[in-house]
């Protein structure tokens, strides 16, 4: 550092010169003007003297910080005054006591640390010592164990090896009179070799001795036999000896494990005999069994390393119970894991297949569904071997057709087949599948009409399955609708090719661009467009394409290469079926392969029986049908369910057995189901009382609409209602079906069939819902609209009013107004509102006054200034929004 000024000093330190002069003259330092230089050392100086002005250097100086610590006490004391009318005087005195405390030095500082890092020290040697008898002491009780358990083993070997030798000796004692001089000989030159103790080596000496006594009185052959026994006994010993190392090998503490072992022999000779090695003897049956015990001892102790994982085999039904035995573990379990799963359940309830799988996994198990083959899967099988696939023919496609409603399917198969099907349909809907084969100039196409209704999904569904391939009927001059989004859908998920048909090309509004642009939006992409999808202009009217479209059929069908065997057992599936007064069960089935025959016997899911009569689709008795053509078929033992598969079947036995056993296992299926449906209806109402079920009894005519019905109402569910059928089926509405009805408050549907006498009695007591229809799609809305009912009403709020605040006025009789403009609707008076800043809802309660001017009013317009004073609400702020609105009941709906 410079000399400066004062006058630069002044300023660096921020004083006022004058102040400076004085500090320098206390300071003795010269400086008279502030011009004046000072140098370093009068600076130095200066801070010298400026602390010690602040005492700061007195603070450093002094060695120890005293605190002192005050305690005051007080006397009175009496003293002679020497005048006045009192002679004494008291005085108060007070006593200070004082404690003091001294902070130590930073020597003292460092002593006291030293201290404190020795006793740390101390106190970690401490610890490690311990810890280090403690390991010891761990060792050496561990080291005493396995001494015990070498000690057991050895005494154990040697027990056994005593009853042996004792045996041995019996039988030797029996044999020869001057045996046992030998064996002691034998003994002792074995002990020789072995590592003995002094014990050992005192049995030693004696042997040798003995040995040598006798040695000379011992004939030669006397003394091939020690020898013999000698080699054997060393053999065995060397046996015992690497069981022993192998043993030691294993406890990986080598020079314990020999130490052990030592300790073991020693004990090994201290038997009822007095012998060392009275094992040997017995050694070479003993081999044997010694290896024996040694890997059962093993076995004995072994823990499982890892949990058990079984593989559990789960049928489509298994109670908690049986679920729980199969496992291995207590019902219990079982009902705690369903019960993480959000299902209450008793021991005795079956749970389906998916459930119980979770239930397995859940418990760390592995669960397969199980493989149970009925009589029907292996008569299936027999009919499949007996197929040779080498006499495969060319077989016609089986072509089923969709699409929206109304777009024409009907009329499309009517032209094709030039009869007329749709004047003959209740409300101009079709209402169930029928399937027909027309001989065209292009070959056989079978068709499968389908119905075009929504109602009728679960039977396209099926029908896709049968079939070869799906016409799209899509009207020209209404494109793609839902339906026949619906059946692109099906279709793809069967993986049936789709040739389209652009219908009522006839029509002047016809957009058959339209139609393309809208299908390929949906990847059903025309051919010309780069697509692999036949699109085809027809009108079912003037007949036109229809020609281009039979051909296109049979263009795909030569591409697909179709073929089957003809001539074997007929097998194909159920397309239709119903219950006719006067011919009984009636199905349509169409043969997949094989020919079926007139006079067959056929298994057909639940039934059964011999073809009494085969007929085509234009009523006339044939003899027989191939593959791929449609049959209606008359004399099974009742109404198949459309979908269910055929099969000829060589008796009645066979066919009647395995009819049955699908019966029954569709009972119990079904039983189950509603078991467990009935459980969770419990449930639902226990758990979440907002869930409303809505029962059905579904009777139809044909088991087709009885399908449909029952897939359409089902559907009707939502979150907050459940549709359930619980019981549907083909026929007349009976007394069992008005009882059941009752029983579970259900709601009884009758297509196109009627109840009967009783029937109608029982509803009519039981003031059961019953309704008829015709048309599908009417039921549907019906039902709808009676569960709506059901739902009952909810509060909506709806917005009435919004007011803009423009001034807030603070008055003290009114308290805060809010000078408004209603920018929305109408702002009412005793209405709730709500006041919005920035859109957020920052109150939520009702209005205190509503003005016009200076009139209370009972509502405000939009376009309208008002005051407006909230209930307990004074924050209100310029730019709020005051949301009027208000509160309505309206009836729920499913949508
Ligand atoms: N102009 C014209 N009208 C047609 C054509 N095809 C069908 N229609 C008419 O369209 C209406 C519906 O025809 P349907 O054959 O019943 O239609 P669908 O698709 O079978 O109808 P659903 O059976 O109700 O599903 C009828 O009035 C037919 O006359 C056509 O090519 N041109």
């Amino acid at each position: 550092m410079s000399d400066v000024t004062v006058k630069q000093l002044a300023e660096v330190l921020g004083i006022s010169v004058e102040k400076l002069m004085e500090q320098l003259k206390s300071a003795d330092i010269p400086a008279k003007s502030e011009t004046d230089t000072i140098d370093n050392d009068s600076k130095v100086k200066l801070l010298e003297f400026l602390r010690g002005a602040h005492g700061k250097e007195k603070k450093s100086l002094s060695p120890r910080k005293k605190v002192v610590l005050k305690r005051k006490s007080k006397e009175v004391l009496t003293v002679s005054s020497g005048s006045g009318i009192s002679k004494t005087k008291n005085v108060n005195i007070e006593v200070k006591k004082k404690k003091r405390s001294v902070a130590p030095s930073q020597s003292e500082m460092a002593e006291i640390e030293q201290e404190r890092e020795a006793a740390r020290r101390a106190l970690e040697e401490r610890r490690q010592q311990l810890e280090a008898e403690e390991k010891a002491k761990e060792q050496a009780a561990r080291e005493k164990i396995e001494e015990e358990r070498r000690r057991t083993e050895a005494a154990e070997q040697a027990a056994q090896a005593a009853k042996e030798q004792a045996e041995a000796e019996a039988q030797a004692e029996a044999e020869t009179t001057d045996d046992e001089t030998g064996y002691e000989d034998v003994e002792a030159d074995v002990s020789e070799d072995a590592e003995s103790d002094d014990s050992a080596e005192e049995d030693t000496e004696e042997s040798e001795h003995s040995d040598k006594d006798s040695a000379e009185s011992l004939s030669e052959e006397e003394l091939e036999e020690q020898r013999r026994e000698q080699m054997v006994r060393m053999q065995v010993e060397k046996a015992v000896q690497e069981r022993a190392n192998r043993k030691r090998r294993e406890s990986e503490k080598p020079s314990r494990g020999r130490k052990g072992r030592k300790h073991a022999e020693d004990d090994d000779g201290d038997t009822r005999y007095g012998r060392k090695q009275l094992h040997v003897k017995g050694g070479k049956s003993r081999g044997g069994k010694k290896v024996t015990t040694a890997a059962s001892e093993s076995h004995g102790f072994q823990k499982p390393a890892a949990p058990v994982v079984k593989t559990v085999a789960i049928p489509e039904h298994i109670t908690v119970a049986d679920l729980a035995k199969e496992l291995s573990i207590k019902a219990s379990d079982v009902i705690k894991v369903l019960m993480n799963m959000g299902m209450m359940v008793t021991i005795n309830q079956p749970l389906d297949q998916d459930t119980a799988i979770l239930v397995v996994e859940e418990l760390g198990h592995k669960a397969e569904e199980a493989v149970i083959q009925s009589k029907a899967e292996k008569l299936k099988e027999e009919t499949e071997k007996e197929i040779d696939s080498s006499e495969a023919e060319t077989r016609p496609p089986v072509v089923t057709v969709m699409g929206h409603v109304d777009h024409g399917k009907t009329s499309l198969l009517d032209y094709i087949r030039k009869t007329k099907v749709t004047g003959d349909e209740a409300g101009g809907i079709t209402q169930h599948i029928g399937a027909y084969h027309v001989k065209t100039p292009k070959g056989v196409i079978s068709f499968i009409d389908t119905p075009g209704h929504a109602a009728f999904t679960a039977m396209r569904a099926r029908g896709a399955q049968v079939t070869d391939l799906v016409i799209l009927v899509v009207a020209a001059n209404d494109s793609v609708m839902p339906q026949t989004k619906e059946a692109i859908d099906h279709a793809k998920a069967a993986g049936v090719p789709i040739i389209v048909a652009i219908n009522k090309i006839d029509l002047p509004e016809a957009n058959v661009d339209k139609v393309k642009q809208d299908l390929a939006a949906h990847e059903v992409v025309p051919e010309d467009w780069g697509g692999d999808t036949q699109f085809i202009e027809v009108s079912a009217h003037t007949g036109q394409g229809i020609e281009d479209l039979l051909e296109a059929i049979s263009l795909q069908a030569e591409v697909m290469e179709l073929t089957a065997v003809k001539n074997t057992a007929a097998t194909g599936i159920v397309v239709e079926s119903s219950l006719d007064k006067g011919r009984g069960p009636v199905a349509t089935v169409l043969v997949k392969s094989g020919t079926l025959k007139k006079g067959d016997m056929i298994l057909c899911g639940e039934e059964y029986g011999r073809i009494r009569s085969l007929i085509d689709e234009n009523g006339q008795n044939i003899k027989s049908a191939g593959p791929s053509i449609p049959a209606v078929v008359l004399g099974l033992s009742g109404v198949p369910t459309a979908g269910d598969e055929f099969l000829v079947v060589k008796n009645k036995k066979e066919a009647r057995e395995a009819a049955q056993e699908n019966r029954e296992q569709e009972r119990e299926t079904r039983l189950k189901r509603q078991q467990a449906a009935k459980l969770e209806n419990l449930m639902s109402q226990m758990g979440q009382e907002e869930r409303i079920t809505v029962n059905i009894v579904v009777k139809a005519d044909v088991q087709g609409s009885v399908e449909a019905l029952k897939d359409s109402l089902e559907k009707i569910s939502n979150e907050e209602v459940e549709v359930k059928v619980i019981s549907s089926g083909v026929g007349g509405i009976n007394n069992a079906d008005a009882q059941l009805a009752a029983a579970s408050n259900a709601i009884i549907i009758g297509f196109n069939v009627r109840a009967d006498k009783v029937a109608r009695e029982t509803i009519k007591e039981s003031d059961l819902d019953l309704h008829y229809f015709s048309i599908i799609y009417e039921a549907i809305d019906q039902v709808k609209a009676a569960v709506t009912g059901v739902l009952g009403t909810e509060t909506k709020e709806e917005i009435i009013g919004i007011a803009e605040v423009r001034d807030v006025f603070r008055s003290s009789k009114f308290g805060t107004i809010a000078g408004c403009l209603v920018s929305e609707g109408v702002v009412k008076r005793d209405n709730p509102i709500r006041v919005l800043r920035d859109n957020v809802v920052v109150f939520e309660g009702e209005l205190e006054s509503l003005r016009r001017h200076k009139d209370d009013v009972k509502e405000v317009q939009s376009g309208t200034e008002c005051g407006i004073g909230v209930k307990q609400y004074k924050d209100v702020q310029v730019g709020d929004q005051i949301e009027c609105f208000e509160r309505i009941e309206v009836q729920k709906t499913l949508d």
